[in-house]
C-alpha cells in the first residue's frame, strides 16, 4: 500500500446540505422491497442460474412474500428471455406480484425486453444508463446533453411499446445509474427529464431509482443525496424513489437505512446481500432491523435456516456463518461473560408475565426466525461457568448450585484449554458423568437402604452398596438421613468427611418428575468434592450423591 495515497486516491466531495432533515426522523414501518436476486445478484455469479435454479429462487422469493421481484435482463441472455416467458405462459405470477426486468437505453435490447414480456398482466420496465462523469467521459464519451438524450428517448420508445399492449399494467423505472457519484444537479435533470417523456401519475406509475452502483462515500453523504434530490425532484409526489446500494465499503445496509430517513420510499437489494463485487444491499438483514425495532418488514423469515439452504443452492456461495441474523453463529455465545447474560435473561424471561424481549446480546428471539435455543450457547476454553451450566440445564435438566458450576467449569476449561477446541453436549456431559457420576456410570451404586428413628431422636440407617468389589453394608447413626450415612460412610471406609453443602430439585415438573440431589462433602486433606445423584426418590438421590462425591480410591 502507498504511504501517501492521496496521491492515488481524491477523496470524494460530500454535497453541501447544512439543513438536512434526516437526521432527527426514525423509521416507522417498512419501504416497499424489490428483490434483485434474478437480476443484480444473479449477473455476479461465476455460473448464472439456469431456469430450475431461477424457478427455485423465485418460488422462495414467493414464500418470504416479496411482491416486486427484478427476474431477469431479458435481452442478456436466451435463459434470461425464456425464463420470463416461462413465468407468463405457465402462470406463475400471482396477482399481487408485479415482475420487473432491466434493459440498456439501446433500440434493439428495448424490442427484444418487450417480446419476453409479452401478454403479461403487470410489469416494471427497467432502463439504466449512467450519469456519472467518469462513465460519461470514458465509457460513453458522450456530453451531459447526449446522456439526457439518451435516457428520453430509450423512455420514449419504451412508452410507445407500453401504450401499444395496454392489457398489460405497465410501470416505469429509470435508473441513473451511478447516481451517488453523479452531480447532483445532473441527476435531478435528467430524472426530470424522462419524468417529462413518461408522465407519471397514480395510474402511469413511475419509479426513480437512484444506485449506489458503487459505493464511494459514507452512508450520510448518500442519504444528503437522497434529500436533495427528494427536495428539488418536481414531480417528487407521482413517482416512488427507491434506493438500490451496494456494499463497496461494507455500509449497504447503513445507506439503505439513512436513505429511508432521507425520504426513499423503496430498496432494491438481493437475499443476503449477494450482488456485484461485495453485493447489493442485503434485505434480509434490513427487514430483520426493522423487526428487532417493533415494526413488521412485511416479508417473512419465520424459517431462516431453510430460506438459506435454498438460497445457498441457488447462488452456489456461503452465507456466511456470521451473517447478521441468518449465519450459523449469528445467535452463539462462546464467551464467558456473554453466556452468563445471557443465562441469566433466559431465567428472567421465564418469571416475567410481559412479552417483552429483554435479552443481553441477542436482538431478536431467534425462536421468531424458526432457531432453537440450543445454537445460543456454546462451550470453548473462552467459557465460563455459565455456559457449562446452561448446557446441561437445557438439555438434562440439571440446575447445578454455583459453587458446582464453579467447580465443574474449572474441569471444562483445563480441558478445553488443553485440547483447544469446542466441547460438544456430549463430551461435556460425560466430563460431568465422570466426575460427579450420576447414574448409571456411579462406582458405587445404592442398592436399597433402611433407616428407622430411634428412641434418642436419631435415625439408623442401614445401606446396600454395589461397589467393584462386590456388595457392602454401610450403617450409621446420625440426626438424619445425610449424617448417618456419613457416619456410615466414615466407620466403614475409615476416613473423615463433612457434608457442606446439600442442593436437590425435580427435574420437570409433574408429580412423578425425577429429582436430582448435589452434595459436596470435605475429606480430611482439606479436599472437597461434589457428588451428583438422580433418582426418582429424593432420598436415593441424596444418597447417591453421597456416595458420588466419595474420592475413587479411598472407598469402594
Ligand atoms: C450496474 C448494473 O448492474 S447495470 C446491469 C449490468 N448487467 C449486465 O450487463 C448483464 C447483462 N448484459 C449483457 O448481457 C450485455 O452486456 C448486453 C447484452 C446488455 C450488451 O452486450 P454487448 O452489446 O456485447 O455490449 P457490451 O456488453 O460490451 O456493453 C457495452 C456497450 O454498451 C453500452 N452501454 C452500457 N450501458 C448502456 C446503457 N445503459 N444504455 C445504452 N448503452 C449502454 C456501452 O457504452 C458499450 O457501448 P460500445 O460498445 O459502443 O462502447
Ligand atoms: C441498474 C442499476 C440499478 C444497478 O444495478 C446499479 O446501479 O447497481
Amino acid at each position: 500500500m502507498l504511504p501517501n495515497p492521496s496521491q492515488k486516491y481524491a477523496a470524494f466531495a460530500p454535497i453541501q446540505l447544512p439543513d438536512r432533515q434526516w437526521p432527527d426522523k426514525t423509521l416507522t414501518h417498512a419501504p416497499r422491497w424489490l428483490s434483485t436476486d434474478l437480476r443484480d445478484g444473479n449477473q455476479a455469479l461465476a455460473e448464472p442460474m439456469d431456469i430450475p435454479r431461477k424457478l427455485r429462487f423465485w418460488e422462495q422469493l414467493l414464500k418470504c412474500g416479496f411482491k416486486e421481484i427484478e427476474v431477469a435482463f431479458p435481452s442478456a441472455s436466451e435463459t434470461d428471455f425464456q425464463f420470463v416467458r416461462q413465468l407468463i405462459e405457465e402462470q406463475r405470477i400471482p396477482d399481487d406480484v408485479t415482475i420487473q426486468v432491466l434493459t440498456q437505453a439501446r433500440s434493439d435490447l428495448i424490442e427484444r425486453t418487450f417480446a419476453a414480456l409479452d401478454g403479461v398482466k403487470s410489469a416494471t420496465v427497467h432502463l439504466y444508463n449512467a450519469t456519472a462523469p467518469l462513465f460519461r467521459r470514458l465509457v460513453f464519451r458522450q456530453s451531459q446533453d447526449d446522456i439526457i438524450q439518451l435516457a428520453v428517448s430509450a423512455t420514449r420508445q419504451i412508452r410507445a411499446l407500453c401504450e401499444a399492449n395496454p392489457n398489460t399494467q405497465w410501470r416505469y423505472e429509470y435508473s441513473p445509474e451511478t447516481f451517488c457519484f453523479t452531480e447532483p444537479e445532473f441527476a435531478l435533470q435528467i430524472c426530470e427529464a424522462v419524468a417529462d417523456v413518461w408522465e407519471p401519475s397514480a395510474a402511469r406509475p413511475m419509479i426513480i431509482n437512484l444506485p449506489a452502483t458503487v459505493e464511494v462515500n459514507t452512508p450520510n453523504v448518500y442519504a444528503d443525496q437522497i434529500e436533495y434530490f427528494c427536495r428539488h425532484f418536481t414531480r417528487r409526489h407521482d413517482v416512488c424513489i427507491s434506493v438500490h446500494p451496494h456494499n463497496d465499503r461494507g455500509s449497504g445496509v447503513a445507506s439503505a437505512e439513512l436513505a429511508l430517513l432521507a425520504g426513499a420510499d423503496r430498496v432494491e437489494g438481493c437475499l443476503f446481500g449477494n450482488g456485484e463485487r461485495t453485493g447489493n444491499v442485503c434485505l434480509v438483514t434490513l427487514a430483520m432491523n426493522l423487526y428487532s425495532q417493533g415494526i413488521a418488514p412485511q416479508l417473512d423469515f419465520s424459517d431462516m435456516k431453510q430460506v438459506v439452504e435454498r438460497v445457498e443452492q441457488c447462488n452456489q456461495l456461503p452465507v456466511h456463518p456470521r451473517h447478521p441474523y441468518a449465519g450459523k453463529l449469528a445467535f452463539t455465545a462462546f464467551s464467558g461473560s456473554h453466556q452468563d447474560a445471557i443465562k441469566k435473561g433466559f431465567h428472567a424471561r421465564e418469571q416475567a408475565d410481559s412479552p417483552r424481549w429483554e435479552m443481553p446480546y441477542l436482538p431478536v428471539d431467534p425462536e421468531d426466525i424458526g432457531c432453537s435455543y440450543e445454537a445460543v450457547i456454546r462451550v470453548n476454553s473462552q467459557s465460563g461457568k455459565s455456559g457449562a451450566a446452561w448446557m446441561l440445564e437445557q438439555n438434562h435438566g440439571l440446575v447445578l448450585p454455583r459453587a458446582l458450576q464453579q467447580d465443574f467449569s474449572r474441569h471444562v476449561q483445563a480441558k478445553t484449554d488443553r485440547e483447544g477446541n469446542e466441547m460438544t453436549l456430549s463430551a461435556l456431559w460425560q466430563l460431568y458423568r465422570e466426575l460427579y457420576g450420576p447414574y448409571p456410570l456411579a462406582p458405587r451404586q445404592l442398592l436399597d437402604y433402611r433407616s428407622e428413628s430411634q428412641a434418642d431422636g436419631e435415625l439408623q440407617l442401614s445401606a446396600r452398596v454395589q461397589t467393584a468389589e462386590g456388595i457392602v453394608t454401610l450403617q450409621g447413626k446420625g440426626n438424619g438421613l445425610l449424617s448417618a450415612a456419613a457416619a456410615a460412610i466414615a466407620s466403614r471406609f475409615k476416613m473423615r468427611l463433612a457434608i457442606e453443602d446439600y442442593h436437590e430439585h425435580t427435574l420437570g415438573r409433574c408429580s412423578e418428575s425425577r429429582s436430582a440431589a448435589y452434595i459436596r462433602c470435605s475429606f480430611k486433606q482439606g479436599v472437597s468434592r461434589w457428588g451428583t445423584g438422580i433418582d426418582n426418590d429424593v432420598s436415593r438421590a441424596s444418597l447417591q450423591a453421597l456416595l458420588n462425591a466419595l474420592p475413587d480410591g479411598d472407598a469402594g
